[in-house]
C-alpha cells in the first residue's frame, strides 16, 4: 500500500507545487492522475521515487517511510518502485534482453553489472515477463528496431524486473498512437491485478483514464480536487480540474449514469 500524507514540494522560493497532498493507493488498484500542464503530476510521481526531494510530508510504501531515507537505504527502497516513462528510456544500442535485465541493476553486484553476468533466475524471470507481454521473440533484437508499443512493453518489463511494490507510469502512452496506447493501458491494468501491484499513471488523455483505470485523481495547482470512480468524473469535475481550458470536450466519453463516491473538493 502507498500512503502519501501532507506532501509538500516547493522548488526554491516559489509557491509550493504540491500543497499538502494526501493519497492512499491499495494493492492492485490502478489510479490515473490527471490535471493541466503544471498541476504537479510529474512532481508527485518523482517525489515518490525521490528523483525530486519532497519539502515536507510523508510517503509510506508498505509501511516504510520513504521521505527520510538516505544512501544505501534509499537505493534499496528505490528497487521497490518501478517507473515507466513517456519516452521509454531504453538504451537503443542494447538488445531487448539487455534493456530488460537493466531492471536488475539495483540487485546485482558491480562485477555482474559490468560483465553483464546476471543470475540464471533473472534471465528466466526476464523471459517469463517478456512472454507475458508478447516480446520474448525480440529478446536479441536491438531496442531501436522495435515499434513504440513494443518499446514501451520493454519499459514495462524492465520496471517489473525490479520486483516493484508500486509501479509509477509518467505519461506512458503519450508517444503512442491511440490503438497502441489502449493496448498499453490494458496491459498495465492486467499486470496490476495479476501481480497485486498498485499502479499510478500520469495521463493527459481523460477518455483513456476513464476507460482503463478504476480511480481518477485530479490535481489543480498542486491540490487534489477530485478523487473518485470514472463514472463520477463528470463534466463538472473536468471543468474544475482543467478550468474548461485544456481537455477538449470529446475527451469526456459518454456521460456517467451514476454519481456516488466521486468528490470534487473545495478548491480554496
Ligand atoms: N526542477 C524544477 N525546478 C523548478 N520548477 C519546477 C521544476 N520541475 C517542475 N517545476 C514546476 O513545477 C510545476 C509543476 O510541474 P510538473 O512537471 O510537476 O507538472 P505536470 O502536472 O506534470 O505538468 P505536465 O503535464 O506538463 O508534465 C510547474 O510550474 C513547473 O514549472
Amino acid at each position: 500500500m502507498l500512503e502519501i500524507s501532507k506532501l509538500v514540494k516547493r522548488y526554491g522560493r516559489d509557491e509550493p507545487v504540491l500543497k499538502e497532498l494526501d493519497l492512499m493507493v491499495e494493492g492492485s488498484s490502478v489510479v490515473s492522475i490527471v490535471g493541466a500542464s503544471g498541476a504537479g503530476k510529474s512532481t508527485m510521481l518523482r517525489c515518490i521515487n525521490r528523483l525530486v526531494e519532497p519539502t515536507s510530508g510523508s510517503i509510506r510504501l508498505n509501511g516504510m517511510e520513504l521521505v527520510t531515507l538516505k544512501g544505501g537505504a534509499l537505493r534499496r527502497a528505490r528497487r521497490k518502485i518501478g517507473m515507466v516513462f513517456q519516452g521509454f528510456n531504453l538504451i537503443d544500442r542494447l538488445t531487448v534482453m539487455e534493456n530488460v535485465l537493466a531492471g536488475r541493476l539495483g540487485y546485482v553486484n558491480l562485477y555482474q553489472a559490468i560483465s553483464r553476468r546476471y543470475p540464471q533466475a533473472d534471465i528466466e524471470r526476464a523471459f517469463t515477463l517478456m512472454e507475458r507481454v508478447g516480446i520474448a521473440h525480440y529478446a536479441n533484437k536491438r531496442a531501436d528496431e522495435l515499434s513504440g508499443g513494443e518499446r514501451q512493453r520493454v519499459g514495462v518489463v524492465r520496471a517489473l524486473m525490479q520486483e516493484p511494490e508500486v509501479l509509477l507510469a509518467d505519461e506512458p502512452t503519450a508517444s503512442l498512437d491511440p490503438r497502441t496506447s489502449e493496448q498499453i493501458m490494458v496491459l498495465l491494468q492486467s499486470l496490476a491485478s495479476e501481480l497485486s501491484l498498485p499502479v499510478l499513471i500520469n495521463i493527459h488523455n481523460v477518455a483513456q483514464a476513464k476507460t482503463y483505470t478504476e480511480r481518477i485523481v485530479g490535481l489543480r495547482h498542486g491540490k487534489m480536487i477530485f478523487d473518485g470512480a470514472p463514472a463520477d468524473f463528470t463534466k463538472d469535475a473536468l471543468d474544475a480540474i482543467y478550468g474548461g481550458i485544456e481537455a477538449p470536450e470529446e475527451e469526456l466519453t459518454a456521460e456517467p449514469d451514476k454519481a456516488e463516491s466521486g468528490v470534487i473538493h473545495d478548491q480554496t
